[in-house]
C-alpha cells in the first residue's frame, strides 16, 4: 500500500445555463483561476492540495486521485475541463528555488468553454464540506464577499538587481553567448510591489482578464499573471503549443506599431531568437505525436503593451501522454531558459541572482482524461504568503548574440505593464 493517504474524491458535474462574467466567481480567498476571452475555468475552496516534487511526482498523484475518485456528469459529450479538475502551477527550476510546485483541487468549479457552462462540485467525504451541498433549484452564487478592492498606492523597490545591475548582467550574457558555446539566454528580472494593503487577487484578475483578452489570466497559490505563452494545451488528442520570441514594446499609436511590425518580422535578431523557441518545442514534442504541424515564418502577435513573434505548432497525441506530460517534456522551453538547455540554465542560476520560484514555470489545470492546458507563468507577480500587501514581479527577456543590454532593460520594463497596470487599480 502506498504511504500517502489520497482520498476517495465524489465528483459531479451538471450543465450551467447562464455562469455570467466567469471572473466574478472567483471568492477573495482560496480561489483559483483560469480565463481567456470570457471562458475558462474558476475554482473556490481546496478539497486537495498536493506540494509536487516533480512533474512525474504530479503525475502520479493525479493519476492516483482520478483513479479512486466516483466521477458523476450529466453533461453530453464532457468538454475538456469538465468533472474532476486541478489546477497547478511548477517551479521553473528545482534545484534553485525555495519554493515549491503545486496542485489544488478546488470544491467548485465554475466552467464555460466552447459555448457550453457547468458546475463542478468535489468532496471529500471523509471531510465536512466548508459549501453546502449545491441543489439543481439553486445554483452557487459568487461568495458573498465584499466588493474586490484596489490597492490604493503602490510603491516600487528593486528586487535582485538594480536597472543598471540588469543590463549588466545582460553585458555578460552577450560575452558568454560569443565565448562558449551558449546561443540563447533568457534572462529575467524581478521588482517588489508593496500595497498600503492587503493586495486583493480578484482585483489583479479582473484588471488582467479584462485587458489582456488573448491572454490566458491565472492565479494558483498566490502567483497572479496574464500569459500570452501557450506551452501546451491538450484537448482530445489535439495538441497545440504557441511559442513566442521576439518583442517590441508598442507605442499606442497604431501606424507607427504596423512599422513595428513589419520590423519585428524582419529582423534577423528576433527571428533567430524565435527559430530557437520553435525548435525545442518541436523536438520535445515530437516522441509524443505525429501529424507535426509547424509552420515556416511566424505571425505577429499584437497584445496591449507589446508585439511578439509567434508560432502556433500542432500535433496530433499519440495515445498515453496526459497534458501534464506534454508540460514535463516540453518545460524549460528556450522561450524562457535557452538553448542549450543546461548550459543556459546554469547561466540563468550564475547571473540572474534571484530564486524565479513558480516564474516561467507551467501554470494551468489538467482534467480526469488528461486533457489540460499548461501556459508558462509569465507577465505575473507572486503575492507574499506572509505578508499579502507585497507581491514579486518578474519578467525577462530572450539574450541572442545581437542583444543590447539598454534595450533588454526597456523590453522588461514592457513586460512589467500588464501588472504594474493592474496594481494601480
Ligand atoms: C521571459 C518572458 O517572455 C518570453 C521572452 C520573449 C522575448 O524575449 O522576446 C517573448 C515571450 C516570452 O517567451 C517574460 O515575459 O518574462
Amino acid at each position: 500500500m502506498d504511504a500517502v493517504q489520497r482520498p476517495a474524491l465524489r465528483v459531479r458535474t451538471r450543465e450551467a445555463a447562464d455562469l455570467g462574467d466567469l471572473a466574478e466567481r472567483l471568492p477573495r480567498r482560496e480561489g483559483v483561476a483560469w480565463i481567456r476571452d470570457g471562458s475558462g475555468l474558476i475554482g473556490c475552496g481546496e478539497v486537495a492540495r498536493y506540494k509536487a516534487s516533480s512533474f512525474a511526482d504530479a503525475e502520479r498523484w493525479w493519476a492516483d486521485l482520478v483513479e479512486a475518485a466516483e466521477i458523476e456528469s450529466d453533461l453530453d459529450d464532457p468538454p475538456s475541463g469538465s468533472g474532476l479538475v486541478a489546477f497547478g502551477s511548477f517551479v521553473f527550476d528545482p534545484d534553485n528555488t525555495d519554493s515549491q510546485s503545486i496542485l489544488i483541487v478546488p470544491e467548485v468549479v465554475y466552467g464555460h468553454r466552447g459555448g457550453r457552462s457547468w458546475i463542478t462540485e468535489i468532496s471529500d467525504p471523509t471531510k465536512q464540506a466548508l459549501t453546502p451541498p449545491l441543489t439543481r433549484s439553486a445554483p452557487p452564487a459568487a461568495e458573498p464577499d465584499s466588493a474586490p478592492e484596489a490597492p490604493r498606492t503602490v510603491s516600487y523597490a528593486d528586487g535582485a538587481l538594480s536597472g543598471p545591475q540588469w543590463e549588466g548582467a545582460v553585458a555578460e550574457a552577450v560575452r558568454r553567448i560569443n565565448a562558449n558555446g551558449l546561443d540563447k539566454v533568457v534572462l529575467a528580472r524581478n521588482l517588489l510591489a508593496v500595497a498600503d494593503r492587503d493586495l486583493d487577487p480578484r482585483w489583479l484578475v479582473r484588471q488582467l482578464s479584462g485587458t489582456y483578452r488573448r491572454c490566458w489570466t491565472y492565479l494558483v497559490d498566490g502567483l497572479v499573471g496574464a500569459t500570452p505563452e501557450m506551452l501546451v494545451r491538450s484537448e482530445a488528442g489535439l495538441v497545440t503549443s504557441r511559442v513566442l520570441a521576439g518583442t517590441i514594446r508598442r507605442t499606442g499609436r497604431d501606424d507607427h506599431d504596423l512599422a513595428l511590425a513589419a520590423a519585428l518580422s524582419g529582423s534577423s535578431k528576433d527571428l533567430e531568437e524565435h527559430e530557437y523557441a520553435v525548435r525545442s518545442v518541436a523536438a520535445a514534442l515530437a516522441p509524443y505525436c505525429s501529424g507535426m504541424n509547424v509552420p515556416d515564418a511566424p505571425y505577429v502577435l499584437e497584445l496591449p503593451n507589446v508585439l511578439h513573434l509567434a508560432t502556433d505548432v500542432t500535433a496530433a497525441l499519440d495515445p498515453g501522454t496526459t497534458a501534464l506530460g506534454l508540460a514535463a517534456a516540453l518545460h524549460p522551453s528556450a522561450a524562457v531558459c535557452g538553448t542549450p538547455t543546461d548550459l543556459a540554465r546554469t547561466t540563468i542560476a550564475e547571473l540572474e541572482k534571484m530564486d524565479r520560484g513558480r516564474y516561467a514555470g507551467p501554470v494551468g489545470w489538467i482534467d480526469a482524461r488528461g486533457d489540460g492546458e499548461w501556459g508558462i507563468a509569465l507577465r505575473c507577480g507572486q503575492i507574499d504568503d506572509t505578508d499579502p500587501r507585497q507581491i514579486r514581479l518578474y519578467a525577462g527577456c530572450g539574450i541572442v548574440a545581437g542583444s543590447d543590454p539598454e534595450a533588454e532593460l526597456a523590453e522588461s520594463n514592457a513586460k512589467l505593464v500588464p501588472m504594474r497596470d493592474a496594481l494601480a487599480g
